[in-house]
């Protein structure tokens, strides 16, 4: 299973990629970031894919350049469903602990990890009872405990994907968001929820109350459209007018649903909102019993990251865990926006009273 990236670069010749890659991905030789002599062998040792690629912005008089790196986890889980929860979890963190400690050592300043990281994603199979221990606290839960030392320990922003159980026992599907100084800054829930074959979330939590908040972390504005929430271009916006500069994905979406739309949507997003958007998939098979029955669900990964000009990154393999690192400049969020000016000519003001109009005849 190889990512559409690679099927083509490996068939093109030389020229051909390069009016490939200027159309498709908006620059000629894709902006490849060396990485370091350690950083692959760590990532050969761990069996994990790492990629690194770099966005340009133009250089201002007046402001400095806002140089960061981003950092995008996908991965599938350790084992199998039917092992005890701590275990499966457990596995999962040390999996991940390796990555993060990598991205690191390349000076990634936020990372994002996929929808319910640290889980199988079981919501696709109707059940809750077995499931229950997985839900936790968004703050003081085993999974923000076990990021916050991470992210102190190496002054890393980390949003993590998490279902969250609230103090009424609740379940929400949830973005925390945690500091370089490990204390969590708050959270996001998810406003949109599937139905749609297999996905079925209405009966495991309520829509997100929350609304669309943006994180005005150290390294920049932050916010997480989680998974489904990208069908929906209001969702996008309204993170852009809150402020973002980088919105995250994380997502867990299978072939069966919109594998043509995985490109589209936050790319689109990126254009017409003027900032970076982060679109990030598990990868691996997961086998679930329900009566007997097997269902098994393969998750597609190609994370990849797209700049408000359009530009983006080749997307990760379909079927490797993999991390992404991403340099880029905040700048370009409003050079663009400057040069094309969206947010000028959106016509907000009518929008509203035609939305207003159709909601309340
Ligand atoms: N996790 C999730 O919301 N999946 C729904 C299917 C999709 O939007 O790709």
């Amino acid at each position: 299973m190889d990512s559409l990236d690679n099927i083509i670069k490996n068939r093109l010749n030389k020229d051909q990629l390069k009016q490939f890659n200027k159309i498709y991905y908006g620059t000629e030789d894709n902006c490849e970031l060396e990485l370091k002599e350690s950083t692959k062998a760590e990532s050969v040792k761990g069996n994990f894919e790492v990629a690194g690629y770099s966005f340009i912005a133009k250089k201002e008089e007046l402001r400095k350049p806002n140089v960061l790196r981003l950092g995008l986890i996908q991965h599938s889980i350790v084992l199998p469903t039917d092992k005890p929860i701590s275990e499966q979890r457990q596995a999962i963190f040390k999996k991940i602990e390796k990555i993060i400690e990598v991205a690191a050592s390349e000076d990634v300043r936020i990372l994002c990890l996929q929808e319910t990281w640290t889980m199988p994603f079981f919501l696709c199979t109707g059940e809750k009872e077995k499931w229950e221990e997985f839900a936790e606290p968004a703050i003081n839960g085993p999974s923000t405990l076990f990021l916050s030392k991470l992210a102190k320990q190496y002054e890393m922003v980390i949003i993590s994907p998490i279902l969250e159980r609230d103090e009424d026992g609740k379940w929400w599907n949830t973005a925390v968001v945690i500091d370089e100084k490990g204390d969590y800054i708050g959270k996001h829930r998810k406003n949109h929820l599937p139905s749609v074959g297999s996905y079925s979330e209405t009966s495991y939590y309520a829509p997100g109350n929350l609304g669309h908040p943006v994180f005005d972390t150290k390294y920049g504005k932050i916010a997480v459209n989680i998974c489904y929430g990208r069908h929906h271009a209001l969702n996008w916006l309204m993170f852009g007018l809150n402020g973002a500069q980088i919105v995250f994905n994380p997502a867990a979406t299978i072939a069966e649903f919109g594998e043509t739309f995985w490109g589209i949507e936050a790319r689109t997003a990126a254009i017409a909102n003027h900032y970076f958007t982060c679109s990030i998939n598990r990868v691996g098979t997961e086998e679930y019993f329900i009566n007997k029955d097997k269902k098994v669900r393969t998750y597609y990964g190609s994370s990849y990251v797209t700049a408000p000009n359009g530009c983006r990154t080749p997307g990760l393999s379909k079927d490797r865990d993999g991390l992404l690192i991403v340099e880029l400049d905040l700048n370009l969020c409003r050079q663009v926006r400057d040069q094309w000016g969206f947010n000028m000519t959106s016509r907000l003001d009518v929008y509203a009273k035609s939305i207003e109009k159709k909601l309340c005849p």
